[in-house]
């Protein structure tokens, strides 16, 4: 495309050059950039793109957009916004040919479950035979190959791109988590929404919002985003969460249709007559239409939100009752999310992403419903991120546990023991034990552990690394949970 034509979908931009180069990609990293390239200069957190500008045209790229005049630059024409990050989302979407508004498209956002929710419906429309695309933490999956994400949600560039790889792989349905700090920094921008989804709101990331309000502006964005219907397209739907206060203030953000979902709250999707067991849970599915048992092999009171969430985004795209609840009925659980590690040991040992407040409750709670002996668990608080957060999980673990074990969850940049003293401040009257290195903590709760107990590593879930300083060092608790339970 004419790099002439593709600017022009620009409403302000200024240029001295003749803009009549072919451009063949877009990119955002010098490295990435090569010939054909225009070379978008995005201020960042850490170094400021406009200062790889000329890496990028030694590696020739054939032109560059920046939010200010480059005099280094003069064999390729540099073209001038207000705002780089905002124009890449909308050169993007032109450039890949506004790939979402070809896809059925879900957006799931919330405080946790984000990546259950999505990986459920994912399930779902695959069991029907669908073609599907699914973007969140722990990958990017397209018909079911995966694909490595170093976001949950990543930049707008990116997401075009892999809608258009998902438009040529004839994908019909896709999902996508969508965090909150993608929904502040505009990552988003030009994602055509069939769906959108909330799941629960609660306390995290306040390193990064600096209060809940702001926080839940953020994730309201997208409800905001969802917009009117408009010819030719189908209605647009907000999906809330009855039960969760926030859903009051995306209602009045958005002007798309709602259908509700809840267990406590009247709602238009509910579950009643919820049993939580050791080996999954049982529930009763109320629609406007029916009511459906349900046998899930998932655990927990959290987990039948996260089906009532998938059941609605999925009945609501035109998938019949039965097959949904087939699918739910035989999903046996999301990597790292409540994962057992049994090698065939008389104890429990679960691997669980719990890395706040309210996921710690709600999956030590789940927990301590079906324990028979004592429960173990290991947390830890990451490093770089939220601190407040470090007390209130210390003292939901003591309060929830037999036997709480402090230890480290990718620390970062911070002291480990820093960290740990943050968490320790938060507990009153109640006994626990520090132990700065995750493996000697694992091993030390596997170990301890008897007949019938229950151990909880909480916060990794499906990662494989630990984050000590700047150094990505291996690390998979289910692996480190298997060699403790193995050496024992
Ligand atoms: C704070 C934050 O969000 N940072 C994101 C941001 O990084 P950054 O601003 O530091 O980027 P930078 O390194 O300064 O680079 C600026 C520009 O220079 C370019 N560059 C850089 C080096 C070079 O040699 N050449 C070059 O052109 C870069 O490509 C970029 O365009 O842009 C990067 C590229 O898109 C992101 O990967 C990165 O996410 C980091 C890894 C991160 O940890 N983000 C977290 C806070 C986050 O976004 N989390 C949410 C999930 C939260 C949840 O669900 O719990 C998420 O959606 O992932
Ligand atoms: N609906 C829910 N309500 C509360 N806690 C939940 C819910 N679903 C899952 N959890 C807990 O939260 C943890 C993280 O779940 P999940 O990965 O699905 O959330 P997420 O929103 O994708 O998280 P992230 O923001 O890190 O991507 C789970 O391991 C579980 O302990
Ligand atoms: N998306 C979350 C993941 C946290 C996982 C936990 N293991 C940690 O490192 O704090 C974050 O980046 O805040
Ligand atoms: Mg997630």
């Amino acid at each position: 495309m004419e790099l002439k034509t593709l600017v022009n979908h620009l409403i302000n931009y200024k240029t001295d050059d003749e803009m009549n180069v072919e451009i063949t990609s877009i990119e955002m990293d010098s490295r990435t950039a090569g010939p054909g390239s225009l070379f978008v200069c995005i201020e960042g957190y850490t170094v400021d793109g406009h200062d790889y500008a000329r890496q990028a045209v030694e590696n020739g790229a054939a032109a560059i957009l920046a939010e200010k005049p480059l005099e280094e630059i003069d064999s390729v024409p540099v073209v001038i916004v207000n705002d780089t990050k905002r124009s890449l989302a909308v050169l993007a979407n032109v450039f890949y040919d506004h790939p979402t508004t070809k896809l059925h498209l879900i957006g799931v956002t919330g405080t946790n479950g984000k990546t259950t929710t999505s990986h459920l419906i994912e399930q779902i429309f695959a069991d029907t035979g669908k073609r599907t695309g699914m973007i969140g933490t722990i990958d990017m999956k397209i018909n079911g190959v995966s694909h490595k994400v170093t976001n949950t949600t990543p930049e707008s560039l990116f997401l075009q791109k892999a809608f258009k790889e998902m438009n040529d792989q004839k994908v019909e349905a896709a999902v996508m988590e969508v965090s909150s700090h993608a929904l502040d920094m505009g990552r988003v921008r030009g994602c055509d929404y069939d769906i959108a989804v909330f799941t629960n709101f609660t306390q995290d990331h306040l390193d990064y919002h600096k209060d809940m309000e702001t926080y839940l502006r953020a994730k309201g964005l997208l409800f905001a985003q969802l917009g009117n219907t408009y010819a030719g397209k189908k209605e647009k739907i907000a999906i809330l969460n009855r039960d969760d206060n926030a859903s009051k203030e995306f209602e009045k953000m958005t002007a798309a249709q709602i259908l509700t979902y809840g267990i406590e709250q009247k709602s238009d999707i509910m579950a009643k007559d919820i049993k939580v067991t050791g080996k999954g849970t049982n529930f009763t599915l109320v629609t406007p239409f029916e009511e459906k048992q349900v046998s899930l092999k998932l655990v927990g009171k959290f987990s039948v939100y996260n089906v009532l969430a998938a059941v609605s985004a999925t009945l609501l795209s035109g998938i019949p009752i039965d097959s949904i609840i087939r699918t739910m009925e035989n999903v046996k659980g999301v990597p790292g999310r409540f994962e057992t590690v049994d090698e065939g040991q008389s104890f429990t040992v679960i691997v669980d992403y719990a890395h706040t407040p309210d996921s710690l409750e709600n999956a030590l709670d789940t927990v301590k419903e079906f324990a028979v002996g004592k429960v173990i668990s290991v947390v830890g608080c990451g490093g770089d991120r939220d601190r407040t957060k470090r007390p209130l999980m210390a003292k939901i673990a003591t309060e929830y546990s037999d036997i709480a074990i402090f230890t480290s969850d990718n620390p970062r940049t911070e002291d480990p023991e820093a960290i740990l003293k943050d968490m320790q401040a938060g507990v009153e009257d109640r006994e626990y034990k520090v132990i700065t290195d995750r493996r000697d903590a694992i091993n030390y709760a596997v170990n301890l552990a008897e007949e019938n107990d229950i151990i909880l590593i909480a916060g990794k879930g499906h990662e494989t690394y630990q984050i000590i300083g700047k150094d990505v060092l291996d690390f998979d608790d289910r692996k480190v949970a298997a060699e403790a339970i193995g050496a024992k």
